[in-house]
């Protein structure tokens, strides 16, 4: 359905987007994945044809977007990151506004405006002007206005960020449903690796302008087969423990916070008695000491070398 191939935005200092390759089938919930910055904005705005690419091409139902960006823009719908609504509309009356633009009237019009407003959960707030809504209210609706021109691609760049956890609940659910129900085919942008890992069949890792990993969950935690992260749960955090755990060569990574410590070793080493001989000899007191299942969290820290949300 949709095929990015070798996509580049390049601007005078910095290569946004470096190259990148994705591919999606239809019905397929698909999570791009990345940190502020790494070029997800860029590269949607481009899928998306509101930006010219430096090179590369995009391609939606086998024809170029940039050849018939009009005829193709029709069968996709984009939830931006920036609210674009009108404050001093009702819910109802920015759907309608937005209807009208996608050509809609009358019987059609009334009837998608109450079927949206049911999906996005503000039919008893309908008549309410947009600036009384939340942040999280306002999202919904933002979501509600991509999917009035019934489209069979939409794409949402990050539509969670910075809301509460009930509209965050929602729009989540909302997602599953258009996909599930629907059918839709979906690209899903976030930072938050839980979002990503509840929603999507197939990831895409994007780091610094280029796609660092892709694959399906399992396939992509499978990039740490060859280490285990062992969490060590302590009484009380011991910081000399850690000076000894990080003078240990076999330890690749160390990461701590509150009273346990996170390493990470190639799989073949077996750190465990060796754990307890320095928690010995720093007189640190181990509560418990366990091999993590890899999380997708652990596969961005092992391919970055940085936290997801650092
Ligand atoms: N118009 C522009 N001119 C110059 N540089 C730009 C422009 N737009 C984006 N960039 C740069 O390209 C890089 C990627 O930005 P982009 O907004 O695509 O990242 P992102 O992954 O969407 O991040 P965020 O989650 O913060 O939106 C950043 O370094 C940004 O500063």
């Amino acid at each position: 359905m949709l095929e990015v191939v070798e996509l580049s935005k390049h601007y005078k200092k910095t290569k946004a987007v470096d190259n990148i390759n994705m591919y999606l089938e239809k019905g397929e919930t698909v999570g791009l994945l990345g940190p502020n910055g790494a070029g997800k904005s860029t590269a949607i705005s481009m899928i998306s044809s509101l930006i010219a690419p430096t090179h590369g091409d995009v391609r939606l139902f086998n024809q170029s977007i940039l050849k018939k960006p009009g005829e193709l823009r029709s069968r996709l719908g984009v939830v931006p990151q920036e609210i674009a609504l009108y404050n001093d509309l009702s819910a109802k009356e920015n759907l309608e506004f937005f209807g009208r633009i996608h050509r809609l009237s009358g019987s059609q019009l009334k009837k998608k405006t109450e079927e949206i407003l049911h999906q996005i959960g503000l039919e008893d707030r309908k008549k309410d002007l947009v600036k009384h809504f939340s942040g999280g209210m306002k999202r919904r609706l933002n979501i509600g206005v991509a999917l009035l021109h019934d489209p069979e691609l939409i794409i949402m760049d990050e539509p969670t960020v910075g809301i509460d956890p009930q509209s965050r609940n929602h729009i989540l659910e909302t997602v599953k449903r258009l996909n599930e129900e629907r059918d839709m085919t979906i690209l899903y942008t976030s930072h938050y690796m839980e979002e990503v890992e509840y929603l999507c069949n197939r990831i895409y890792i994007m780091d610094k302008g280029n796609i660092i990993a892709s694959g399906t969950k399992d396939e992509i935690k499978k990039i740490l087969s060859a280490e285990n992260t062992i969490e060590i749960k302590l009484e009380k955090m011991n910081k000399a423990l850690i000076s000894r755990l990080r003078e240990d060569p076999s330890v690749a990574h160390i990461t701590f916070e509150d009273k346990s410590i996170t390493i990470v070793v190639p799989r073949e080493v077996n750190l465990f008695h060796k754990i307890f001989q320095y928690a010995e000899e720093t007189d640190a007191k181990p509560l418990s000491v366990e091999i993590k299942t890899p999380s997708l969290e652990d596969v961005f820290l092992h391919l970055t070398g940085r936290a997801l949300r650092d």
